[in-house]
């Protein structure tokens, strides 16, 4: 099946004044988070409505010698970013000018407008550096394919997260929910399903050092890993089935299930699971925390009915903010 993923035209206008422009959105891992590290499969949905813009501008376009790359973000003021997270940019758009043949490393300036909060389980990180890559193929004219797209992701992802699965990097460029497993992704061809709200405990997790606690964990208990892969890979696949043949209680079971051993691994926290807590009780079908976890978003499967009861009582439960997701197929536009 092909896959649907968001590009970017490149505009005349833009190659003339030696900017390129690239976007991408948030995304937010159904099932499978952790496990996919290890080879099992995670489903993940695009969230359209929180999007990052990168612009780079080549001040000096084919410049001489080595070249200096700058960045800021935007915002009230603007301000420049953490190394933390312009490492993997910069080690991107080396390996970018790399493949694509430029002869020089060129003098960039790059200007992220992020609307996605990082650190969340959204993606972030992934997101800011699909959307440099799009920028990038626009700026020097250039046909990037998914793969290479995907590799460029990577190459930034991998030094973020210590070892990252490619989920993110395949869902922030998404147009519809995937399957992914091992690199490669199947998009999922769902109707009109319920809604997703999300709810952003305002604490900054970090992925990179949950991932690195579950390894530690695993490597002092013998078979820990087996069993934390085998129970994920089983209710991700129930999942898969659930929302194929338009389950949503057992689809939503299956998340709160899939808390509940993320829990277990200790990549909770007391916010997150009060946050879990009041949707369940305020009518959501399931509901978890998203993504790398130990702070972050959860996420609640809730009829469409009951989305603005279940926000209403995720903000008194402390959320500081909340969105709906339409969880739909690439067909669905009416939903
Ligand atoms: N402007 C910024 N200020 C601080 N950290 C940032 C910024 N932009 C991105 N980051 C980085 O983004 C990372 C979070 O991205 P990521 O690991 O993808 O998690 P998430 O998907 O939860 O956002 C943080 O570890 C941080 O280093
Ligand atoms: C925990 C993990 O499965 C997902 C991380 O999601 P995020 O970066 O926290 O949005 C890590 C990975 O897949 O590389």
């Amino acid at each position: 099946m092909a896959l649907s993923t968001s590009a970017e035209g490149v505009s005349a206008d833009r190659r003339a004044r030696s900017v390129g422009v690239g976007r991408a959105h948030a995304k937010a891992v159904l099932l499978g988070e952790h496990a996919v590290v290890y080879g099992a499969p995670a489903l993940a949905v695009p969230v359209p409505q929180l999007t990052v813009t990168a612009s780079v501008h080549s001040p000096r376009h084919g410049g001489d010698g080595p070249g200096e790359v700058s960045f800021t973000m935007t915002g009230s003021p603007s301000r420049p970013m953490v190394a933390q997270a312009t490492d993997g940019l910069r080690r991107l758009i080396g390996e970018f000018t790399a493949t694509m043949g430029l002869a020089d490393s060129p003098r960039l300036e790059v200007t992220i407008d992020g609307g996605i909060p990082h650190g969340r389980g959204l993606g972030s990180s992934a997101a800011c550096a699909r959307a440099v890559v799009h920028a990038l193929a626009e700026l020097y004219d250039r046909e990037v394919t998914e793969r290479e797209t995907f590799d460029l992701v990577q190459t930034a992802e991998n030094l973020a997260h210590g070892r990252s699965s490619g989920v993110d990097a395949r869902a922030v460029g998404a147009l519809a929910p995937l399957l992914f497993q091992r690199g490669e992704v199947q998009e999922l061809s769902i109707g009109c399903y319920d809604v997703l709200v999300l709810a952003d405990s305002g604490v900054v997790g970090r992925t990179k050092d949950a991932v690195e606690l579950l390894r530690e964990g695993f490597q002092r208990h013998t078979g820990a890993q087996e069993r934390f892969v085998d129970r994920a890979a089983g209710l991700t696949e129930q999942a898969r089935l659930a929302l194929a043949d338009g389950r949503p209680e057992d689809l939503g079971a299956r998340l709160t299930d899939y808390h509940d051993l993320l829990r277990a691994a200790g990549l909770s926290t007391n916010a997150i699971d009060t946050l879990v807590e009041a949707a369940l009780t305020a009518g959501s079908l399931g509901a978890k925390i998203t993504g790398g976890g130990l702070g972050g978003c959860v996420l609640a499967l809730t009829r469409r009915e009951q989305a603005a009861e279940v926000t209403r009582e995720l903000h008194a439960a402390g959320a500081v903010r909340c969105w709906t997701v339409p969880l739909k197929g690439p067909d669905e536009h009416a939903c």
